[in-house]
């Protein structure tokens, strides 16, 4: 009996992801809210002959709270995406999720918060500093969600092997953070070797494809929005693996922008050489969370270059987060 809520559930990734929730068995409540449509969207999804009963709240009537009362996961797509006139994705979105977050910490405190909000790299930190100020921050149970970075190079990995059917396969750990040069594909990691002779100046291609795979989308949909399918895919995994390891499921492994206070992080700061307090590593997953964050391993030079790349964007975009909540009122 799995409660899952998505906050932001009538936009382009709302949508998708619900209905791929929805899909999944292991999920018998499902609780949509946004500011417009949710009550359509649920009663559509509602007649999908799977397990979940749906519901969707409007802010009206303490929906936000009705909705939020009993969740053990909570997936929050909400927020602006890039598109044109929209430069700063931050100063709109961090309020929004400010305003969640506090929901979630007031009404349903111990439940799994998955952010998919961009900047995940600052509305991260956000989340975890609301919950602090309510003294509810069990940093095991906080998300930043970078599977999309991980499905990314799967897909670009099988691509160049020649072999969509293995995109499912091919797994590539992508750790650091969600934005640019933050994201660092440790592609010598990769279950499935890139072909032999595959040259440096192909490999970084690779690399800068990954780390920009969201422009690629931004600019085909010309004006509207950045990847939402793609995102929903993404999001429904990364929400199933923890909803898997919540019920038990032993094993499970995915890279996630995480808290460097969990167990593995000091370890983690260390291999990195930066003190910083939010990461994206691979992590295990339990039924209380975040087990233990996992080393990133053996690194080629150049990979270790992208990690100390990071940094500098990391410790901004997390000191930002951090800085945003010291001066609200809420
Ligand atoms: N983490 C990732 O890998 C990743 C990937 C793609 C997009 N994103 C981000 O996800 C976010 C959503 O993208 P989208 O394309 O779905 O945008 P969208 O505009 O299509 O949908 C956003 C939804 O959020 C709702 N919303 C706004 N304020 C809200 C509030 N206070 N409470 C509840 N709902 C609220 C809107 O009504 C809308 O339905 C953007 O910030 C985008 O940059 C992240
Ligand atoms: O790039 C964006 O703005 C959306 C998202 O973060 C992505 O990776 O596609």
């Amino acid at each position: 009996m799995v409660k899952a809520v998505v906050l932001g559930a009538a936009g382009g990734i709302g949508q998708p992801l619900s209905l791929l929730l929805k899909c999944n068995p292991l999920i018998t409540e499902l609780g949509l809210y946004d500011i417009v449509n949710t009550p359509g969207v649920a009663a559509d999804l509602s007649h999908i002959a799977t397990p979940a009963k749906v519901e969707g709240l409007l802010p009206p009537d303490d929906g936000l709270k009705k909705v939020l009362t009993g969740a053990q996961v909570v997936v929050i797509p909400a927020g602006v995406p890039r598109k044109p006139g929209v430069n700063d994705l931050f100063k709109i979105n961090a309020g929004i999720v400010e305003g969640l977050a506090t929901g979630i910490a007031t009404t349903a405190p111990k439940a799994f918060v998955l952010v998919i909000s961009n900047p995940v790299n600052s509305t991260v930190p956000i989340v975890a500093e609301v919950f602090k100020k309510h003294n509810v921050f069990d940093p095991k149970r906080l998300f930043g969600v970078t599977t999309l970075d991980v499905v990314r190079a799967s897909t670009f990995v099988a691509e160049i092997l020649g072999d969509l059917s293995k995109a499912s396969d091919v797994v590539v750990p992508v750790v650091g953070g969600h934005s640019g040069v933050t994201i660092v594909p440790l592609l010598s990691q990769s279950s499935h070797s890139l072909p032999s002779g595959f040259s440096d100046e192909k490999l970084d291609a690779l690399v800068n494809r990954i780390q920009f795979g969201g422009d690629e989308v931004v600019k085909a949909k010309d004006g509207a929005g950045s990847a939402t399918l793609s995102m929903a895919y993404a999001g429904a995994e990364f929400a199933v693996k923890v909803i898997q390891a919540l019920n038990g499921k032993k094993g499970i492994i995915a890279p996630s922008f995480v808290s460097l206070t969990i167990d593995g992080g000091e370890a983690l700061k260390k291999e990195i050489g930066a003190d910083l307090e939010f990461f994206s590593a691979p992590v295990e997953l339990g039924p209380e969370g975040v087990v233990k964050i996992n080393s990133l391993g053996k690194l080629t030079d150049k990979e270790k270059k992208l990690v100390a790349a990071a940094i500098p964007d990391l410790t901004n975009n997390i000191q930002t987060g951090i800085a945003f909540t010291k001066k609200s009122n809420l």
